[in-house]
């Protein structure tokens, strides 16, 4: 699996790419925005003119975008994935969408003899550029074993969860547990704020105890400062909080804390904090009425 393609060149599809590049696979890369893949020539990429001329060219091609609407484009609209798709070729699609997405883009390209692997990650910019996501993929298990020395450099670990659907909806879970949490977080920094505590206190008291957590040390800092520069860009936490009360709609399951927490996306998407980090949730927490 050396020659792959890489079509998205946001926050993780970028850094993902570098580390293939790093790692000496040869990389030829796509980006809707295509001037945003010319700062990976400097890494040894090449450049794809279209998503269809990058798997024909390539017989892997792994695909990080943004949600499933732009998923689906790349698969189904002209110049996409779907007109180069036939036996021998490999797709890989490790952005965060939901089970039914996956499914139709699993289903039109299995159709043609392609084969498919859903791969969404947990982990975020940094973990992207060191290698350390954690991997959970669900789909065509001898193209999981393939694909495991690109998964190895991409990520610490990595989970083949069954059909695909089950690396969609493992994904989904776990965000709207984080969406949840950064929420409940910046409750009580307020709370310790406004009641006369120090913050910083706060974070050093949390850090010892049972709810410790690597997102509590990364955020708590950047949150006391007001200071959201994008790792996870917010729109895309929304997005997850969605597709995960879908996800609960679909099972019956209820969900309040959830849901809750995606009023407060939402409400900041509505005063776009939608490209901030979406720990910048705290701007709506604390009650602030403009944008930064
Ligand atoms: N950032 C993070 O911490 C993590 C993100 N994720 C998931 O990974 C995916 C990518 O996230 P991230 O890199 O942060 O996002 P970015 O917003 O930085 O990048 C999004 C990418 O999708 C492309 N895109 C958007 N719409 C379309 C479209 N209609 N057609 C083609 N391309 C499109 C963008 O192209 P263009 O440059 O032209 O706009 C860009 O390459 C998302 O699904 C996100 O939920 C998963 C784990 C962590
Ligand atoms: O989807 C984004 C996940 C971010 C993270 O796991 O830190």
């Amino acid at each position: 699996m050396e020659d792959i393609g890489f079509l998205g060149m946001g926050i993780m599809g970028k850094a993902m790419a570098i580390n293939l590049l790093r790692h000496g696979f040869k990389v030829t890369v796509w980006n809707r925005t295509l001037s945003r893949c010319d700062e990976l020539l400097d890494h040894g990429a090449s450049i794809g003119q279209t998503p269809g001329a990058v798997l024909n060219k390539c017989k892997y091609t792994i695909a990080m975008l943004s949600d499933p609407a732009a998923a689906l484009s790349v698969v189904f609209d002209k110049d996409g994935v779907l007109e180069q798709a036939c036996t021998g070729k490999a797709y890989i699609d490790m952005s965060t969408v939901d089970a039914d997405t996956s499914s139709k883009i699993s289903e039109a390209i299995t159709l043609k003899g392609g084969r498919f692997l859903e791969a969404p990650v947990s982990g975020s910019k940094k973990p992207a550029e060191d290698g350390q996501l954690v991997i959970l993929a669900a789909g065509e298990k001898a193209l999981y074993e393939e694909a495991l020395p690109a998964f190895d450099v991409i990520g610490k670990k990595s989970f083949f969860l069954g059909q695909v659907g089950n690396g969609a909806r493992m994904k989904l879970v776990v965000n709207m547990i984080m969406g949840s949490m950064i929420n409940a977080f910046s409750e009580g920094l307020v709370l310790a704020d406004k009641s006369g505590l120090n913050p910083q206190t706060l974070l050093d008291v949390l850090d010892l105890g049972a709810i410790a957590n690597p997102m509590f040390k990364l955020k708590g800092p950047t949150m006391i400062q007001n200071s959201y520069s994008p790792a996870f860009p917010l729109k895309h936490q929304q997005k997850d909080m969605r597709l995960a009360l879908a996800l609960g709609d679909e099972n019956a399951v209820s969900m309040p804390v959830a849901a809750a927490a995606n009023e407060a996306f939402k409400k900041a998407l509505s005063v776009e904090l939608g490209d901030l980090d979406f720990s910048a949730v705290h701007e709506i927490v604390k009650g602030a009425q403009h944008p930064l």
